[in-house]
């Protein structure tokens, strides 16, 4: 294929031969950007940019990037495309793309004016795994076919869901059971959210756009800094009675108050992580390495990494690392089938440790969560350490100051208190408990946003706004405990618009919920008692399909051994 003006308009079946030979594009307000040359320089990860390969971007990308970052974009297009596009499955979550034949090539070649040539359909791309429909009533408009005994997706979808057979004989009874429990799911969301059809998430996409506009008039992204005067106000009482405590040898309170105050400084580290106090990239950052690395001993760069991938395929058992927790937590039967994981590149075992653990998770559930502060660290370290930090492009020396952040943070903490200003080992593991202990109501509001909500995949033509909506629920607080939750109690308004600041996202959801009422699509909101009660029913679940699991497998090994002897 000759190279062509950046204002050429390309068929679909030239983009998808482009990226069948390995380029990194995605459309962005139908311009095609091309983004390989980028992609080891991006401050958002090589991992965010995969997940949107033949997509249209439009609505992410405007999610999660600053005014300056999209004029940057502006440079890397390298041409556009004609109506509407209909998105193919990215390479990184199972899609396959055909190369061109030689004589489409030299078709091509030839072809002075590109958009004369045949144009791609649906079906163009290899479909990487069937999924499936609702079996009478498909909802109109809907992608989703029988073929033979199975139900597929007519265009390309993910690669997450392997193929259904619905014929009740199938050879392995084990996986049929849980694939007829997915297509339930599936089915589920599909009646009640709604439909698929193209004009319908097109009308969606207009009043979720009009809603930001609308947003931003209204003076909603602008941060209220007076609201972080009164939170640093707090930051100081709570470290002051820490240290206080401690110096009368009063290790677990003091420990408490550390804790507490750890708990409110991860709110404006998310804040920050979000680009969403000043705005500008940088000094948000290095506010977020000040709280998370330096007064935390977290990286908040491992922390933008992976939260900022759960932000663009949320609720996807194979793509999102928030819910990837085995052996300790799985909130779907489908992480039984040991799937693999495209954030940290490898296949999360079911192992036997797993199954010995899940059947129980309910019950563990907030013993795990008090301790997951400990994961953390290790998990900042292999970040920082491991490679996976960015080392070129504008964030390259977020790195070094995270890792002076750490070593300051040890120095301080484990050296300066634990070692040396707590005379026993009693009270040092007092004081480690209860700090990492009294922090950990955070992990139950970070899970409990996405534990209840469905991690079913209706497929690439779902859109943006609808799919956050479906896996992300509110918490409903009054707003004196406001301080309590963070801001994390608005997470549903939240992934519509990562960028709003905190504080505004109380006068922000009266307007989503208008929205969600004007198109349809039903709004999430639990007490924080009931969600709570919601998450622990879904994990008891999860645990009973666990031991069905665990009893098929048994009946499938007994037979195989008697009929071995
Ligand atoms: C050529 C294409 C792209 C360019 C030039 C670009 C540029 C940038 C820049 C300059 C930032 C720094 C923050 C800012 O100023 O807003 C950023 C952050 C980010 N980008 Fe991109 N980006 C591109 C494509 C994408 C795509 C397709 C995605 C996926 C939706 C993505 C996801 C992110 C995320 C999640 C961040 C946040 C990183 C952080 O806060 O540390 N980017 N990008």
């Amino acid at each position: 294929m000759g190279s062509k003006s950046k204002d050429a308009v390309y068929t679909r079946r030239e983009v998808e031969a482009l990226i069948a030979d390995g380029r990194t594009i995605f459309v962005l307000d139908g311009y095609l950007i091309k983004a390989d040359a980028w992609l080891p320089y991006h401050p958002g990860g090589d991992k965010s940019i995969k997940h949107m390969v033949g997509r249209d971007a439009t609505d992410e990308v405007n999610a999660l990037h600053s005014t300056e970052a999209k004029e940057r974009m502006k440079s890397y297009r390298m041409g556009r495309i004609e109506g509407r596009w209909t998105n193919f499955v990215p390479p990184i979550q199972g899609g396959k793309f055909r190369k061109l034949f030689p004589e489409e090539s030299s078709e091509l070649d030839n072809t002075v004016d590109i958009s004369e040539a045949e144009e791609s359909t649906l079906e163009s791309s290899e479909e990487p795994s069937p999924i499936f429909e609702p079996v009478e009533a498909p909802p109109t408009g809907s992608p989703y076919q029988r073929k033979g005994t199975k139900l597929i997706q007519s265009q390309p979808s993910s690669a997450s869901i392997s193929s259904i057979d619905l014929d009740d004989t199938a050879v392995e009874p084990k996986l049929s059971h849980f694939d007829a429990r997915t297509l339930e799911e599936i089915e589920l969301d599909l009646s009640k959210y709604p439909s698929l059809a193209p004009e319908v998430q097109d009308d969606i996409v207009q009043k979720y756009r009009a809603l930001e506009k609308r947003i931003r008039e209204e003076g909603l992204y602008q941060c209220p800094y007076y609201a972080y005067y009164l939170e640093c106000c707090s930051y100081v009482a709570l470290f002051a009675l820490s240290m206080i405590f401690l110096r009368y040898g009063w290790y677990t309170t003091s420990g408490i108050f550390l804790g507490f105050l750890w708990h409110q400084l991860v709110f404006t580290a998310h804040d920050a992580g979000h680009i969403g106090i000043t705005h500008n990239f940088h000094v948000d950052t290095v506010i977020g390495i000040i709280i998370a690395d330096f007064c935390g001993g977290l990286s908040i760069g491992w922390w933008k990494r992976s939260h900022n991938v759960h932000h663009i395929v949320t609720n996807s058992p194979e793509h999102d690392p928030d819910i990837e927790h085995l052996p300790f937590f799985a909130i779907s039967h489908r992480f039984f089938k040991s799937l693999r994981s495209s954030y940290y590149d490898r296949v999360m075992a079911y192992d036997g440790f797993a199954r010995f653990l899940i059947p129980y998770q309910h019950f563990l559930y907030y013993i795990i969560l008090a301790f997951g502060r400990f994961n953390l660290y290790r998990l900042s370290f292999e970040y920082l350490l491991g490679g996976q930090a960015p080392r070129k492009g504008p964030a390259w020396w977020h790195r070094w100051l995270e890792l002076v952040g750490q070593a300051f943070f040890w120095t301080w903490f484990g050296y300066g208190i634990v070692y040396k200003a707590i005379p026993t080992t009693s009270g040092r593991l007092a004081f480690v408990l209860a700090s990492h202990i009294a922090s950990s109501p955070l992990h139950v509001q970070i899970t409990l946003s996405h534990f209840a909500m469905s991690t079913a995949d209706l497929g690439q033509g779902e859109s943006f706004p609808q799919k956050m909506l479906r896996t992300t629920m509110d918490v409903d607080c009054p707003r004196w405990l406001d301080f309590f939750h963070g801001g994390l109690q608005f997470q549903a308004v939240h992934h519509l618009y990562p960028r709003i600041p905190r504080h505004n996202l109380r006068r922000t959801q009266n307007l989503v919920i208008d929205f969600c009422k004007d198109v349809g699509i039903p709004y999430a909101i639990y007490g924080f008692a009931r969600g709570n009660g919601v998450v622990l029913g879904r994990m008891a679940d999860i645990g009973r399909q666990a031991k069905i699991f665990a009893e098929c497998q048994r009946v499938v090994a007994t037979s195989e051994d008697l009929g071995m002897h």
